[in-house]
């Protein structure tokens, strides 16, 4: 049980949370401080906080848990100011979708990332943003990431568990660079490809009629470009290295596919579907099953 978590940025992550947290009991005061008055009169209203406060020391003060859930490059920001409010008592974690960034920002403000500092990130989300898309199950049966550091507090490391599964959520533990380099391969560089496709559908002249006819793929290969496009730029930034790796890999297997398309070689084109779809098929029906097996009328 957590008596008093604090959250810096007050949106769909951060909502969510207290939301799941409360609905479970979990926490007895939830307190919201950020830089948008609007965003915290509207969880107020929504119940999804208890208070809140536009100054940073009064809505920390004796907090248990702080969570930072601002954009990635701006979580940098906000432990420059958290920094000198952190009492050894205080655990604080976050859910930005890249781990290294924080990581080399923590270490430069205090000279290594406090053991106290649990760095997170819940693999559940959605294109939409804000307090208002704040939902309670968001993390029900979805990954949480914990990134922990050879000097992370256990204890610290096994309160931010505790909060995740209170959620529902499943957490598993992952190296800071593993944890970049896979989520660049299955969520950084997806985003940019369907931000991308569709900004060039966009610039066509005939765009009106493209996206008038576009058929349901079109719908969900894209749904991801509705996308923050902030929350995207400061991922972008945040894991270049491996973002640029993914989209190199990825451009010399399009540029294969183009090679067959262009000679005609069917074979190399069905190959490259076939291999796709049975991966696909094999990945997320088995999840689907599993799910099936939990609960059968889902
Ligand atoms: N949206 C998603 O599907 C997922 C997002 N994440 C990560 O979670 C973090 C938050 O994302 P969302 O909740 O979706 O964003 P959001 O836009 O819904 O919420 C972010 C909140 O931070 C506040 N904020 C912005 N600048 C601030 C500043 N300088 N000081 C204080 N507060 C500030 C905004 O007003 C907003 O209330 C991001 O780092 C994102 O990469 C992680 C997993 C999934
Ligand atoms: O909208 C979707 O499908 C997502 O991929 C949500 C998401 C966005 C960012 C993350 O770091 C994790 C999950």
């Amino acid at each position: 049980m957590i008596n008093k978590l604090t959250i810096i940025g007050l949106g769909l992550m951060g909502g969510s949370l207290a939301k799941a947290l409360k609905a479970q009991q979990a926490v007895s005061e939830v307190v919201a401080t950020g830089r948008r008055v609007e965003s915290l009169e509207r969880g107020l209203q929504l119940g999804v906080i208890d208070s809140y406060s536009l100054d940073m020391a009064e809505a920390v003060a004796d907090a248990d848990v702080v969570v930072i859930a601002t954009p990635t490059l701006i979580a940098e920001k906000i432990m420059l100011e958290l920094a000198p409010l952190m009492t050894p008592n205080m655990i604080v974690t976050d859910v930005a979708s890249v781990k290294g960034n924080i990581e080399r920002a923590a270490e430069k403000i205090f000279g290594e990332v406090p053991s106290n500092f649990v760095l997170g990130h819940p693999i559940a989300g959605s294109e939409q943003s804000g307090v208002d898309a704040a939902t309670v199950d968001l993390f029900l049966d979805h990954r949480v990431i914990l990134t922990p550091l050879e000097n992370t507090s256990g204890a610290a490391l096994s309160l931010i568990q505790s909060m995740w599964e209170a959620c529902g959520a499943e957490v598993v533990r992952m190296d800071v660079a593993e944890h970049d380099a896979v989520l660049a391969a299955t969520s950084h560089l997806p985003h940019v490809l369907a931000y991308t496709l569709v900004d060039a559908l966009a610039q066509n002249g005939a765009a009106a009629d493209i996206f008038r006819f576009a058929a349901g793929g079109f719908r969900d290969f894209t749904r991801i470009a509705s996308s923050d496009p902030t929350m995207w730029h400061d991922i972008a930034l945040a894991n270049q290295a491996a973002i640029l790796n993914g989209i190199d890999g990825f451009s010399a297997h399009l540029n294969k596919v183009r090679a067959a398309i262009a000679s005609g070689d069917g074979d190399a084109i069905f190959a490259t579907f076939d291999r796709a779809k049975r991966a696909r098929d094999e990945h997320f029906l088995g999840q689907y099953l599993a799910r099936q097996k939990k609960s059968p009328s889902s």
